[in-house]
């Protein structure tokens, strides 16, 4: 996407947020619209009269839609709007300007300096996001903050320039320390190295407008360069905490004369035992009534607005965009969610890829590390990010995938949070995440600052209770698809062949048609389906197989079985199948699993053996056999296996030759296949924010 039409995107979302489409609902679930029709338009004009109004304390601290219009308090005088609106349009400039004039969260309404206004017309910023336009002039003059928008909705402006402002030109222009050997002003903490280097980066960007020195300390990095960087003094540090500790503990950063402490992601790294750190760090300030405290996040559990009072001043405010709204993911977002098996996932991944990526980037997110690994080692052109890549390959990974390089990347959770990167159209994950907050943060890597994406979460059928409880939790209608037909995806291929086929130079026709006039005149097919397989084999399709709905298995089809009465457990429903089945083609069924009104099962079987099973039914009185052509809504695995209807049943899911569960193979083990025995969000919360957490899980 070019820049203008970024920017015109940027204006639309900036448009529909001011024209307060995200706030359609306030803290209590009522209908704004219907209250603001109420309201008398005095009342209105007062409101928009109004500094940001924060909630003043966290204890009320779900301002949501109640914060309603983001209008900022040095919106022109009456008088002055009044004056802009008379100005005469003549030209698409003058209608700028007075756009311009009448958005309340244009970038010349803020106490923004010239430098900066620069920098951000530089990126095409014009008008600040909601979030930035709430919380600029709290931060400004002095608050802390516990900030809170969904992903892409740009959080890390909206600490970084009013902080930059109120160093410069604001409330600490006379006692902030300068000159060579300065030790920092503000500190700011994140969770992982690469979001630690992209808020750096901004910081850098924004900060040297305005004389203002950054640096940035994260793990993995010699110690030098940011020993040298310190010592010559810095206005701005940015780093994990554990980097950021030692730092301190060697002597090289003084934090007594900090003006701002900043947690951004402020849940994950206080669930990720990095509490201990963060403490220390935040402990080592001279007086903490003459600093800021900052906290942002997407995700605030309760556990994190609980403690926040040990960061934060009593004072402090609360901007909270998502509140009790349902919808706690992104908006712009398109969530799906399709059956596939744990086997499959390698195979189905590509068409996903093909069919939703729009030719742009995509993350693809594991469970663990060896899964990372192992998976981008399967796909063509993919690179993996985890935690056990050396620091220095991770940077060159992030900023291949940034530039473009490379298209896909598979990542553990240390890509979920804040990273910002241009043009990801497609996130997959593996598995439905345990926590809900993973799922926000991970499906948020698109969907970013007004652009649209889509998120695919890959789930085992029968534990479809993950898929429910995050529709549950975060507010979010998937839509249950099954995975990308074949053949479907290769109509959409053959369609982009033909269209490259079109732009071939004329000039290749001579060397080529005695060729093509042999064929047509030696084959019994015509020329137009000559010509569709040379579009076939243009793009990469020699063979079309299908796929199964249950668990995405090529040349397999999905069957449901109705006997007419209750199916008690999977073991069951094979035993009818064996009533007219040979006992060979019954082993070969895959995934065999329950409805959701336990009166059907649903299996896939080969292709080849299809036959078999829709003609052996005729054996069998009052049962039903009949291909499917969508998933109907399963019984989730722990259902099953407690038996719906009390019958309980061994609990014989899937290909029993493998020992049983097909779906729970390779879990904890075998190829390494996608486990989640590492999950490091299981426990932690709640139990002291954290401390057992552990870091090396990603
Ligand atoms: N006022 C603005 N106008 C246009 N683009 C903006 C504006 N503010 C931020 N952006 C862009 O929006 C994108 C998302 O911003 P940012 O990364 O700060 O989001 P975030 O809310 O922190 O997301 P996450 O919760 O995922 O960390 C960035 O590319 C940023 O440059």
């Amino acid at each position: 996407m070019d820049k203008k039409e970024k920017k015109m995107k940027n204006k639309a979302l900036v448009e529909a947020l001011a024209s307060n489409d995200v706030f359609e609902q306030n803290a209590d679930g009522l209908d704004l619209s219907d209250k603001k029709k109420k309201k008398s338009k005095s009342d209105k004009e007062s409101k928009k009269r109004k500094a940001v109004e924060v909630a003043d304390d966290g204890d009320r601290s779900e301002t949501s839609s109640e914060l309603g219009e983001p209008v900022n308090s040095r919106s022109k005088s009456g008088k002055e709007k009044k004056s802009s609106k008379k100005v005469k349009v003549v030209d698409s400039e003058d209608d700028d300007v007075e756009k311009e004039a009448e958005n309340p969260n244009a970038v010349t309404r803020f106490r923004i300096s010239e430098p900066l206004k620069a920098k951000l017309k530089e990126k095409g910023i014009s008008s600040l996001f909601p979030i930035q336009a709430m919380t600029f002039d709290t931060v400004y003059d002095g608050s802390d903050l516990v900030g809170r928008a969904r992903t892409g909705q740009g959080k890390t402006l909206a600490f970084v320039l009013p902080i930059l402002e109120s160093l410069v030109n604001g409330p600490f222009k006379s006692s902030r320390v300068t000159g060579y050997g300065r030790s920092p002003s503000v500190i700011v903490l994140l969770p992982t190295r690469e979001l630690a280097d992209q808020v750096f980066e901004d910081f850098k960007f924004y900060g040297r407008a305005l004389g203002l020195d950054s640096c940035c300390l994260c793990g993995g990095m010699q110690y030098g360069p940011q020993e040298i960087a310190l010592k010559r003094g810095v206005d701005i540090v940015v780093g994990t905490p554990g980097r950021v500790k030692d730092h301190i503990n060697r002597n090289n950063i003084d934090l007594r004369s900090l003006k701002f402490r900043v947690l951004d992601e402020a849940d994950e790294m206080l669930n990720m035992g990095f509490v201990d750190d963060v403490e220390f760090i935040l402990g080592k300030v001279a007086d903490v009534n003459k600093v800021q405290t900052l906290l942002f996040s997407a995700t605030l559990p309760d556990w994190v607005k609980n403690i926040t009072s040990r960061f934060l001043k009593a004072s402090k405010k609360t901007v909270d965009l998502v509140g009790n709204e349902k919808m706690k993911a992104s908006k712009d977002v398109r969530h799906i969610v399709i059956p596939c098996s744990d086997s499959e996932r390698s195979q189905l991944i590509p068409d996903i890829i093909r069919c939703y990526s729009s030719g742009g980037r995509t993350i693809i997110f594991t469970e663990t590390k060896e899964s990372a690994s192992e998976l981008a080692g399967l796909l063509p052109g993919a690179r993996p990010l985890h935690g056990d890549i050396q620091q220095s390959q991770r940077s060159v990974t992030i900023s291949g995938f940034r530039s473009g390089k490379f298209l896909i990347l598979v990542a553990t959770n240390v890509a979920a949070r804040g990273l910002d990167i241009n043009d990801v159209q497609l996130i997959i994950q593996c598995e439905a995440p345990k926590d809900i907050e993973a799922y926000i943060h991970r499906s948020g890597r698109t969907g970013r600052a007004g652009n649209t994406g889509v998120a695919v979460t890959l789930y085992d059928p029968r534990k479809s209770g993950r898929i429910a409880r995050i529709e549950r939790d975060s507010g979010v209608k998937f839509e249950h698809l099954s995975a990308p037909q074949p053949i479907d995806i290769a109509k959409s291929a053959g369609a982009s062949a033909a269209e490259s086929v079109t732009q071939v130079s004329d000039s290749v026709i001579p060397p080529f048609k005695s060729a093509a006039e042999e064929m047509v005149n030696s084959s019994s097919l015509s020329a137009v389906e000559l010509l569709a397989k040379a579009l076939a084999k243009l793009s990469g399709y020699t063979e079309i197989k299908s796929r199964s709905l249950l668990t995405s298995m090529e040349n397999h089809v999905t069957l449901i079985l109705e006997p007419g009465k209750p199916i008690y457990s999977p073991s069951f429903a094979y035993s009818i199948l064996r009533r007219f089945l040979p006992e060979e083609k019954v082993e070969s069924v895959k995934g065999m699993s329950l409805t959701a009104d336990g009166y059907s099962a649903v299996f896939d079987v080969k292709t080849e053996d299809l036959d078999a099973f829709l003609t052996g039914q005729a054996n069998a009185a009052d049962v039903s056999i009949e291909v499917l052509k969508s998933l109907p809504k399963l019984q989730d695995r722990e259902q099953s296996r407690g038996g719906r209807f009390g019958g309980g049943g061994r609990g014989g899911f899937g290909d029993r030759r493998n020992g049983g569960s097909r779906f729970s193979g390779g879990r904890g083990g075998g190829r390494g296949g996608f486990s989640d025995r590492n999950n490091r969000f299981s426990g932690g919360r709640g139990r002291n924010f954290g401390g057992g957490g552990s870091r090396s899980s990603w």
